[in-house]
């Protein structure tokens, strides 16, 4: 059982906590001083054009990169020096699509849950019940390689959801998917936010992702630019809308809002 001491208690730690963290690709500066943190149970949407160092961000957060400057704690566990309980608190759905195409769905499912170190029959009722959740019962048994892009996109997330972390990050989840699968794969995440109390970073360049009630922190070239509530964000940039607001803070021209879509 987890101890959980006074302090924690009178001051329940961020589901994430990114303080001046900083990465480079040999020259290449890709993030600067990033810091941020997300309050438990919220949709946080991390906004950045191409480039502005979202996957190099997810790459550090997942430990799939080193911190070397910086910290980055999951739950009050920093995930450098105690990875294994920050990891295991954390789901995450990567912007390449990283199914086995010639496994079923629940094989891809039921592999990913034994490296969790669930059992098999936890495991099945867990899969069920997920499958469920993102609409795809009827393709239990299908090679993922038969899924189109969004049916493959809900899989991968409910793989995210196995061991039912309570953080969960997505990398531009909705990326090459028709209007209405976009529709329905957000539709799905900010229902986990609702029901299930799940805190999530969604990370796109698509503005029209981006809802009033959302937090939001804006990257631009490696630097969070922005950061808080959208009215927060749309005021402090002087705008009427966060579309405008986005444009200004990455130093573009907005697009019309009613043309929808990405800037
Ligand atoms: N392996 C790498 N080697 C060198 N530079 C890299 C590498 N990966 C990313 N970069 C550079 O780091 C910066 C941030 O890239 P990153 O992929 O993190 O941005 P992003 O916001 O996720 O963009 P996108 O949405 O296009 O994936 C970019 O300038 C990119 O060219």
């Amino acid at each position: 059982m987890q101890h959980v001491t006074e302090r924690e208690r009178m001051c329940p730690p961020a589901a994430l906590d990114v303080s001046g963290v900083s990465h480079s690709y040999g020259q290449k500066q890709a993030l600067t001083e990033v810091s941020f943190s997300i309050t438990p149970g919220l949709f946080t949407v991390l906004l950045g054009l191409n480039g502005a160092g979202k996957t190099t961000l997810f790459s550090l957060i997942s430990h799939l990169y080193n911190t070397r400057h910086g910290s980055i704690r999951i739950f009050g566990h920093d995930i450098s020096r105690r990875s294994g309980e920050a990891l295991r608190r954390l789901g995450i759905v990567f912007q390449a699509r990283t199914l086995d195409l010639d496994l079923s769905v629940y094989q891809n499912l039921s592999y990913h849950a034994s490296l969790h170190g669930i059992g098999r029959r936890a495991a099945r009722v867990r899969i069920a019940n997920l499958l469920a959740q993102v609409d795809m019962t009827n393709r239990l048994n299908d090679k993922a390689r038969s899924l189109s892009g969004g049916q493959m996109r809900r899989i991968e997330i409910a793989r995210a959801l196995l061991h039912r972390p309570p953080l969960l990050l997505l990398d531009e989840a909705t990326v090459g998917l028709d209007i209405q699968s976009r529709a329905e794969i957000l539709a799905i995440i900010r229902g986990l936010v609702a029901t299930d109390g799940t805190s999530v970073l969604w990370a796109t360049h698509l503005i029209d992702e981006v809802e009033d009630e959302d937090q939001v922190v804006v990257l631009d070239r490696g630097k969070v630019v922005a950061n808080g509530r959208v009215d927060d964000v749309v005021r402090s940039a002087g705008a009427i809308s966060i579309h405008q607001a986005f444009a200004a803070l990455a130093g573009l021209v907005p697009v019309q809002a009613d043309k929808g879509s990405a800037i």
